[in-house]
C-alpha cells in the first residue's frame, strides 16, 4: 500500500527533511524538493556566497523577498545555519537552504542560475580597496572554481573587492576551466550609481528615484567616473557642484568606512544595490526587454579588457555593452586617470591566476 501523502506524521517528516538535509541520506523520498508547496514555484535558483556577512545577511533577506527567486542557497564558511534558519521563516515563496564550509560549496552551487558573491574581507579606515587583494583574490578564485565545476552556465554578480581586479581573476579562472563566457560575468558597480543618484538628487532638490546617473570606469577612487553631463533628466551643474559631486561619488565608500570607524564598510546600501542589480539580472533572464544597468564587464569600449559602462541585460547576461556617449572635457580628463589605474588593477588580477 502506498503511504498516505497527507498523513500528518509523513508531512512532518518531509518538513524535517527540508530543515536538515542530512536526513536525505537513506530517505530519498523525503528530499526537500518533495516538500509540499516547496521548490515547485517557477523561478530562478540563486546562490549567495558570503551569505553570513555584513552584506550577505541583508542581501539574503532581500533576495528571499524577490518573487522571481524559487530557491535560495546561502553559503559561507561561518554562521550559515543561523542565517538560514532566520531567513527561511519569512513567508515568501523561495525555498532557503544553508551550506557551511568548503566541503558544501559544490552542493551550494549545483544547479544555480545566478550566483552573487559578497565573500571576503571589507576595508578598515586608512585602507584602499587594493589592500584587500591579498586576502580576497584567493577567496574569489576558490569560489569561481566552484562555479566553473558546478554551475558553469550561471550568471555571476561579483561584489568582493577590489572589483577592478577580482573580475579579471574570475575571468581567468573560467578561461582555465574552459567555461568562460564574458556575458555571464558581471562586476557589481551599481552602488556607485545608487550613490550618484542620491547625491545628485540632493543637489537638484528632487526625488532620487527620478534621477539616473551613469557611472563608468571601475569601482575604486578615480576609476569611479560619474558622467554628470549625461544625467537624466537633463540637468546642468556649476563647476563647483561638478567637483563636489564627483569627489563625493568617488569617495562614497570611504565616507562609510570612516563613519563605521573600523566596523567595516557599506553593507546595507550595498545589499540594497546588489538586490536591485540581482533583480535586474533575473528580470532579463526571464526575457524582459530594455533592462540597462551599469556594470564592470569584459568590454571593447576602451582599449582596456574590462570597463564599467551601461550594459543591456538579457537572457544570456550582458548582451550589449553600450558606448560611453559624448564626454565633456572634465570627464575626458577623468577617463584618462581612470584608465591608468584600471589597467594596473586588471593586470594584477590576471597575473594572480597565471603566476
Ligand atoms: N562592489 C561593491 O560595491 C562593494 C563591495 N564590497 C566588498 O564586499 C565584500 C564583503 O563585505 P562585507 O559583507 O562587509 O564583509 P564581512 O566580513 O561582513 O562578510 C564577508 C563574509 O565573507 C565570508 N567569507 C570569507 N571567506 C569566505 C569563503 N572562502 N567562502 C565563503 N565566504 C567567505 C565571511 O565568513 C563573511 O561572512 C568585501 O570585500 C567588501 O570590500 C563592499 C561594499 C561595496
Ligand atoms: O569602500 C569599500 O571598501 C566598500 C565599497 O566598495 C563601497 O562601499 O563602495
Amino acid at each position: 500500500m502506498q503511504p498516505d501523502a497527507n498523513a500528518p506524521l509523513h508531512r512532518l517528516a518531509r518538513v524535517a527533511a527540508h530543515l536538515n538535509p542530512q536526513m536525505e541520506e537513506g530517505a530519498p523520498a523525503l528530499r526537500p524538493a518533495a516538500c509540499r508547496a516547496k521548490g515547485g514555484a517557477p523561478g530562478f535558483k540563486v546562490a549567495i556566497l558570503g551569505a553570513a556577512g555584513g552584506i550577505g545577511q541583508p542581501l539574503s533577506m532581500l533576495m528571499k523577498m524577490n518573487p522571481l527567486v524559487s530557491v535560495l542557497h546561502l553559503y559561507d564558511v561561518v554562521n550559515t545555519p543561523g542565517v538560514t534558519a532566520d531567513v527561511s521563516h519569512m513567508d515568501t515563496g523561495a525555498v532557503v537552504r544553508g551550506f557551511l564550509g568548503a566541503q558544501q560549496l559544490d552542493a551550494a552551487l549545483t544547479g544555480m542560475d545566478l550566483v552573487i558573491i559578497p565573500a571576503g574581507l571589507p576595508r578598515k579606515p586608512g585602507m584602499t580597496r587594493d589592500d584587500l587583494f591579498n586576502k580576497n583574490a584567493g577567496i574569489v578564485r576558490t569560489l569561481c572554481e566552484g562555479v566553473a565545476r558546478c554551475c558553469p552556465d550561471a550568471i555571476v554578480n561579483l561584489i568582493s573587492n577590489p572589483v577592478n581586479s577580482t573580475v579579471p581573476i574570475a575571468a581567468e579562472v573560467f578561461k582555465k576551466a574552459g567555461t568562460y563566457n564574458p556575458k555571464r560575468l558581471l562586476g557589481v558597480t551599481i552602488l556607485d550609481v545608487v550613490r550618484a543618484n542620491t547625491f545628485v538628487a540632493e543637489v537638484l532638490g528632487v526625488n532620487p528615484r527620478d534621477v539616473s546617473v551613469p557611472v563608468v570606469g571601475g569601482h575604486a577612487g578615480v576609476t569611479i567616473l560619474p558622467l554628470l553631463s549625461q544625467v537624466t533628466p537633463p540637468s546642468s551643474f556649476t563647476q563647483e557642484e561638478i567637483k563636489y559631486l564627483t569627489n563625493r561619488i568617488q569617495n562614497g565608500g570611504t565616507e562609510v568606512v570612516e563613519a563605521k570607524a573600523g566596523a567595516g564598510s557599506a553593507t546595507l546600501s550595498m545589499a540594497f544595490a546588489a538586490a536591485k542589480f540581482g533583480d535586474a539580472c533575473l528580470r532579463a533572464m526571464r526575457g524582459d526587454a530594455g533592462i540597462v544597468e551599469c556594470s564592470y564587464v569584459a568590454s571593447e569600449v576602451t582599449e582596456l579588457p574590462f570597463f564599467a559602462t551601461k550594459v543591456r541585460l538579457g537572457r544570456a547576461g550582458a548582451e550589449e555593452i553600450l558606448p560611453l556617449g559624448p564626454l565633456n572635457e572634465f570627464e575626458r580628463v577623468g577617463l584618462e586617470a581612470a584608465k591608468k589605474e584600471l589597467s594596473e588593477s586588471i593586470q594584477k588580477g590576471i597575473a594572480f591566476v597565471n603566476k
